[in-house]
């Protein structure tokens, strides 16, 4: 069996490989117990939402940035401009939470309110200007094999291919391209966005995922403490499988227990 290894993000090693978000917990407390449980390492927030969530508080003041690293994100940007200034303005936050070699962040250009659907074009931009200012650039994408690859070649640390829309819980919507974007990277694969339960988070890493991030399915659940576990449970379920290597799948039915005659008188 392949020994498993740490995931590695622009120079840095986690042995989590789920990711988690900040948005839609009904309280503080209960986002930090969810976080605990899922054992995450990588917490992104929203940099335009981070002072003020939707309890009133500032997001930077609750988490303890010793114990998680965090991802500043650019949700909310609608255009490369909007979403370089909010990285900026992300690297700063990271800084005054101690974290002073933070440089990661999580792109997200995001022009269609309805569907949340990426901008390839100006998010393949976004990525190159954020590279050329020293930034670990995560980059959220659609499932599109040719704009991952591109998105690698111009030095992007992961790609994030999306599983179904952001807050669907549709789980993993288009999996012949996400396994093509998997088999063809050589930077990790995080599958974000869309997923529901845990076996479509094991389901992302049994096909070869790096990891996945997730936010809604935990945030939203009846009981949020409880799917933190479960998801953290499917990561690591999934990474267990894809390295064990899975079973050839066959047309014909085949014993378990092998044939031996037996006469009975
Ligand atoms: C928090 C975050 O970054 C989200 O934009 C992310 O894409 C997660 O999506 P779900 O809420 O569907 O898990």
């Amino acid at each position: 069996m392949k020994e498993d290894s740490c995931l590695q993000i622009g120079g840095k090693s986690f042995s989590s490989r789920l990711m988690v978000g900040t948005g839609k917990y009904t309280s503080s407390e209960v986002m930090l117990e969810s976080l605990a449980n899922t054992e995450s390492e990588i917490v992104t927030v929203a940099v335009r939402r981070i002072q003020n969530n939707q309890n009133g508080e500032n997001l930077l003041e609750k988490i303890d940035w010793k114990k998680f690293w965090m991802l500043p994100n650019t949700a909310g940007c609608t255009n490369s401009d909007e979403a370089i200034r909010i990285a900026i303005l992300g690297r700063e936050l990271a800084k005054l939470s101690g974290q002073e070699e933070n440089n990661f962040v999580k792109l997200e250009v995001i022009p269609d309110k309805k569907y949340l659907l990426p901008d390839p074009i100006e998010t393949l931009k976004a990525a190159e200007i954020l590279i050329n200012k020293d930034f670990i650039v995560l980059p959220y994408i659609n499932a599109d094999p040719i704009l991952a690859k591109k998105l690698e070649e111009i030095g992007c640390s992961t790609v994030m291919p999306l599983g179904s829309p952001i807050g669907s819980g549709q789980g993993l919507l288009n999996l012949s391209n996400i396994s093509i974007i998997i088999e063809n990277s050589n930077i990790p694969v995080i599958i974000d966005a869309g997923i529901g339960v845990p076996s479509e988070a094991s389901q992302a890493m049994e096909l070869g995922a790096d990891g996945v991030l997730i936010n809604s399915a935990i945030a939203l659940a009846k009981n949020p403490l409880k799917m933190a576990k479960a998801m953290n449970y499917g990561v690591k379920a999934g990474r267990e499988a894809f390295l064990a290597g899975r079973i050839e799948k066959q047309k014909l039915a085949n014993a378990s227990s092998p044939e031996i005659n037996i006469s009975i008188k």
